[in-house]
Order: structure tokens, then C-alpha cells, then sequence
């Protein structure tokens, strides 16, 4: 009887196996496999197939990520709507005197929508047709010997990336479900009357900005006394002032406790200072975390850190030789272009015999497009203190009106922030908020990245009227307090 059962375990094992080992066998094997068409992912792939490997792509959504879907793109096209109600606003103290009829959310939304379809098709093209990368549909998945299923079939990379970025968070807290998150954002049909946005970082202060510019009663939920705390203490001091005095209205140390749907439809937020009534939209923007839940990374071996994102080194490779991750999964500076830059380097590296290329994450620019607009690169003003010592840190700082306020009624401040370091006053830190410093940054963000100087910021001549020409003709520095 026990022989009998031993034989019978010991025959569905090797059924098992030899199954297992069919499967394993009949892999589709790729020099490079992708997982997650958005914008490391793609970057990659394609930039891999330039060197001649063999590429397949694995997306489960729609190509291009969260950027093109979700993201950059769809955000700047509505921050580009908001700078219009901006400039209709100071349009009477340029001597136009124009009626606006009404404003139409359903024209923007439908175009935006279109363009982001074309760039969903262009992405298609790319991919599959200029780059000649194999594109798979679907939802992949680990195995324990690094090969990844979609859709039942196996396939198997000789180098395997991980590029499948993040998702919103929403808090556990009673009632979160009636909130929506910047996914729901894109996907609302009307301009809410009346919004509650929940954050204080880069999501929350843009899409409160621009719902408030375009008319929408907004109140903007922070914890703490300031937003963008990470950011410059400067800048998220002077970018708090302005979110105090303009159209958002900032409720500081407040913390939502429940949410109810009423009868109406509408919501009532209750907080830890009493009661938001008649809320038509509320808007969780409190970080984001990996899509890595569902990948089967245990199984393959591949380290993780207690949120979920994919432990790296330098070099974009995980503990599991062969594979590799770039972009929001990796948990570090979630931007568009260092998704890009990793992705592209990795290639590079891989494929391309640069062996020691790698990205570094030293000096990389951000902006932020709040109402003003504001960017930043190198250290803030205590990263500078720490790494160099607060004897050794030189501040220069100015705040003025740009030139374009000075017949308007409406006014608002630029401030702009540079931080110098050692006898040779190397520009360590550059933060620039006001009109014009999204475009402004790029310039000087290759200055910071050469090393330069103060000193070599005032051999450079200005350029007059603007903005920028302030960061050339900075005096009279102070210490840090
Ligand atoms: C509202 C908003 C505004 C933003 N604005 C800016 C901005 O102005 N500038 C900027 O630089 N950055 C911005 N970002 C951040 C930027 O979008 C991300 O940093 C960037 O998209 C990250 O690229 P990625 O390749 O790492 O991930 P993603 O672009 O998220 O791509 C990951 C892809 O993987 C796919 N995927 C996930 N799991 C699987 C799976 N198991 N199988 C197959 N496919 C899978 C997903 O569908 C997705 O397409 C913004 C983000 C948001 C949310
Ligand atoms: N322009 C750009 O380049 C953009 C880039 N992005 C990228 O996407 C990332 C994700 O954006 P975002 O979602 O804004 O995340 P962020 O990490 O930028 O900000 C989230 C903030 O929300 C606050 N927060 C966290 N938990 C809670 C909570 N339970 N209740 C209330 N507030 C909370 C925190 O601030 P505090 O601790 O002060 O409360 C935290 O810093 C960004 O970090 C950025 O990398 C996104 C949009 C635009
Ligand atoms: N800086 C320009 C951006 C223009 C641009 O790149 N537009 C894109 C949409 S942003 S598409 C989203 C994002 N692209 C970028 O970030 C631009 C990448 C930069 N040019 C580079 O090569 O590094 C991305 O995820 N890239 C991954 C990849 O390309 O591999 C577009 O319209 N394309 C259609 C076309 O060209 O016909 C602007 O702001 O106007």
C-alpha cells in the first residue's frame, strides 16, 4: 500500500516535472525582454534594439505608461489650460476688453484625450514597426527561473528589465473609496464645482493649481504647515505663501477622518478641524507605490524594499543576475526623463559594451508645475549644510515681481535661490520659482553639472528684460541661519 502511494507521488512528480521542463523548453527566448511599455521601459527597448539584439516588449495597458497616459502629458496640456484663465485674468490691465462666454471642459478634455490616443498609435509605431521590438499584450508575471508568463506563454530574456512603474496610493481610511485619484482626474467629464485635493507634493500642488485657476472651488488638504516640504525650505516657504493668497484654498495641519456620499451625490468631508460640505470631487494625491505586487518577484528571487520597490545598484541590476529595473518601480526621483535616461544607459551598458555606463543621481532637475511654476537642481539649502558644513556655504537669494505683473493687478512673486559652496563658490544648488522657470531651468541645470561657479555665472552676460537674467547678477550672500 505504502509502494503503491510512494510510486503514485513519485509518478505525479515526474509528471510535474517533465511538464514543468516542456514548458521551460518551449520558452520564446528573447535577447532582451521588457517588462512594461512606458517610458523606461520603451526607452530601452528601443535604444536596445539599435545595437541589433533581439527585443520583445511586454505591456499590459496602453503604450507609453504613465506619462503619456496618466501623466506629464495630459497634466501639462491641462496646465496649459489653467495659464489660459490666468492670462484672460490680466487680460483688462493690458487694455483688452474681453467677455469670456464660458469655459468648456469637454473641448479641452476630448482633445487632450485625442492627442493622447495619437501618441498611443505614434508609441505602436515606434515599437513595433521603426524599432522592430516583439509586442506583447498582456499582464507578465515571474517564474522561479526568471522566465515570465503572459497570457500562458513563457518567455525567457537572457537580460530581463523591470520597468512597471507605479500607482496611486489611496489611505485607509472610512469612506477613501468616494475619493479618486490623478488617474480619475483625467478621466472627469466637467470642471467639479467645488474639489478637496489631499497632498503636498508634486500631484497635488499641480492639479489643485490648475482646478483653482480654472474656477473650481479647491481646497487643498495639507498635513503639516507647508507643501513640497522635500523641496528647498525656501521654496516650499514662498510657494506656500502663494497658495495661501490665490485661488486654492490651503487648510494646513489638516487630516481627513471620514468621507460620506450624501443623498445628492455629493460628499461630506469631515477633517480633524470640522466639516467640508457639498465636495463634488475629491482627490487623493499622496504618493504613489510600485506596481510590483503581482509580478511573482518572490519567486524569482528578486529583492524588494517594505513598499514594494525593486532594490537596484548603480548599475540598474537587481540581486538576481540578468535582471534589472529602471524608472518609478526602483522607488527613486520618479520623472519621465530619468525612467529615460536609466533605461537608455542600461542598454547601453548591456548591449553596446559601455560597461561602466550607468546613471548617475547627482544634480538632476525637476520642475514643478504649480501656480507660479518652480524648478530645482542640485542640493537644497540643508542637503548643501550637511555635505559641506554651514561655514563653507555661501546663499544668494532674490525675490521680486516679474516684469509681467508690473501693470497687473494680480500680482505674483518670483524668488530665486542659488547655493555656492567652498572658498571657489561652486553652485551646488540652484531653486527657482516664478513665470518662465520651467523653460529657464534646462540651461542652467548643464552649469550645475559642469561645476560651475559663481564667479562663472558673472562672466555671463544677461539677457534683458527676463527673469533668468537674475541668476547672472546675484550680490550680497548670506550664511545660512
Ligand atoms: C499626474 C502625474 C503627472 C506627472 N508629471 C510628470 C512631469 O511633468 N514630468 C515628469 O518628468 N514626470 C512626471 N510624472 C512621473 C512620470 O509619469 C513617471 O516618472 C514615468 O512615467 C515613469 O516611467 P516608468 O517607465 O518607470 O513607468 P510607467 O510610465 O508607469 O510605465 C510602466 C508600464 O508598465 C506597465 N505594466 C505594469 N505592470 C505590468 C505587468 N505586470 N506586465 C506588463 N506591463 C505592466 C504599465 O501598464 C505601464 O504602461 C507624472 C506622474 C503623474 C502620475
Ligand atoms: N512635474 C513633475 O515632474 C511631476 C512628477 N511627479 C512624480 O510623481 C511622484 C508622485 O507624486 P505625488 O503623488 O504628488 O507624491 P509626492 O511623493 O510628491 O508627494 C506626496 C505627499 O503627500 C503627503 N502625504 C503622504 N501621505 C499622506 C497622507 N496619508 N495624508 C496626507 N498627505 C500625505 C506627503 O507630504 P507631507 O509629508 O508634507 O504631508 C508627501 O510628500 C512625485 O514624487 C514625482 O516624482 C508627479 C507629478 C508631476
Ligand atoms: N519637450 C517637448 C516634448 C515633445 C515630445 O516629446 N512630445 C511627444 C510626447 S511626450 S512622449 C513621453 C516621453 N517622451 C519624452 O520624454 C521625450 C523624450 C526626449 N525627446 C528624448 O528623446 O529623451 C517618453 O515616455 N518617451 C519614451 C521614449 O520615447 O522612448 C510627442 O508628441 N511625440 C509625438 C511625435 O514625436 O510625433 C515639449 O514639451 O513640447
Amino acid at each position: 500500500m505504502v509502494a503503491l502511494l510512494a510510486r503514485q507521488i513519485f509518478q505525479s512528480r515526474s509528471a510535474v516535472l517533465f511538464n514543468l521542463r516542456k514548458m521551460t523548453s518551449a520558452a520564446k527566448e528573447y535577447d532582451y525582454l521588457v517588462i512594461g511599455g512606458g517610458s523606461g521601459g520603451v526607452a530601452s527597448a528601443r535604444r536596445a534594439r539599435e545595437f541589433g539584439v533581439s527585443v520583445a516588449l511586454v505591456e499590459s495597458g496602453r503604450l507609453g505608461g504613465t506619462c503619456v497616459n496618466v501623466g506629464c502629458v495630459p497634466k501639462k496640456v491641462m496646465y496649459n489650460c489653467a495659464m489660459h484663465a490666468e492670462m484672460i485674468r490680466d487680460h483688462k490691465d493690458y487694455g483688452f476688453d474681453v467677455t469670456v462666454n464660458k469655459f468648456d471642459w469637454s473641448v479641452i478634455k476630448n482633445s487632450r484625450d485625442a492627442y493622447v490616443r495619437r501618441l498611443n498609435s505614434i508609441y505602436d509605431n515606434l515599437v513595433s514597426n521603426s524599432s522592430k521590438c516583439d509586442l506583447i499584450r498582456g499582464k507578465a508575471t515571474f517564474d522561479a527561473d526568471g522566465s515570465v508568463l503572459v497570457n500562458g506563454e513563457r518567455y525567457k530574456g537572457k537580460h530581463t528589465l523591470i520597468a512597471v512603474g507605479g500607482m496611486p496610493t489611496i489611505p485607509d481610511i472610512p469612506g477613501a473609496n468616494y475619493g479618486i485619484d490623478s488617474d480619475g482626474f483625467f478621466e472627469l467629464e466637467n470642471l467639479p464645482k467645488k474639489t478637496v485635493v489631499v497632498g503636498a507634493g508634486y500631484i497635488a500642488v499641480e492639479l489643485a493649481g490648475i482646478l483653482g485657476a480654472l474656477g473650481s472651488e479647491t481646497h487643498l488638504l495639507i498635513r503639516y504647515k507647508e507643501v513640497l516640504r522635500t523641496f528647498d525650505k525656501d521654496l516650499s516657504k514662498v510657494l506656500t505663501e502663494c497658495y495661501e493668497s490665490g485661488p486654492v484654498k490651503l487648510h494646513k495641519e489638516t487630516q481627513i477622518k471620514q468621507v460620506e456620499k450624501l443623498e445628492s451625490g455629493l460628499l461630506k468631508v469631515t477633517t480633524n478641524h470640522g466639516v467640508i460640505e457639498d465636495v463634488e470631487t475629491l482627490i487623493w494625491a499622496i504618493g504613489r507605490h510600485s506596481l510590483t505586487k503581482d509580478l511573482n518577484l518572490d519567486k524569482a528571487g528578486v529583492h524588494m524594499d517594505k513598499n514594494g520597490n525593486v532594490l537596484v545598484d548603480k548599475f540598474q541590476n537587481t540581486n538576481v543576475e540578468g535582471i534589472y529595473s529602471v524608472g518609478d518601480d526602483t522607488g527613486k526621483w520618479q520623472l519621465t526623463p530619468v525612467a529615460i535616461a536609466a533605461g537608455r544607459r542600461l542598454a547601453h551598458r548591456l548591449f553596446n559594451g559601455e560597461k561602466d555606463l550607468h546613471l548617475s543621481y547627482e544634480d538632476i532637475p525637476t520642475v514643478v508645475f504649480s501656480h507660479p511654476v518652480l524648478g530645482t537642481v542640485g542640493l537644497t539649502e540643508d542637503e548643501a549644510i550637511k555635505k559641506y558644513g554651514k561655514e563653507n556655504i555661501n546663499l544668494y537669494k532674490s525675490k521680486f515681481t516679474p516684469m509681467y505683473y508690473s501693470v497687473c493687478e494680480h500680482k505674483e512673486p518670483a524668488f530665486f535661490k542659488m547655493i555656492c559652496a567652498g572658498d571657489d563658490e561652486k553652485v551646488v544648488g540652484i531653486h527657482i520659482l516664478g513665470a518662465g522657470s520651467d523653460e529657464m531651468l534646462q540651461g542652467f541645470a548643464v552649469a550645475v553639472k559642469m561645476g560651475a561657479t559663481k564667479k562663472q555665472f558673472d562672466d555671463t552676460i544677461a539677457i534683458h528684460p527676463t527673469s533668468a537674467e537674475e541668476l547672472v547678477t546675484l550680490r550680497g550672500s548670506t550664511k545660512p541661519e
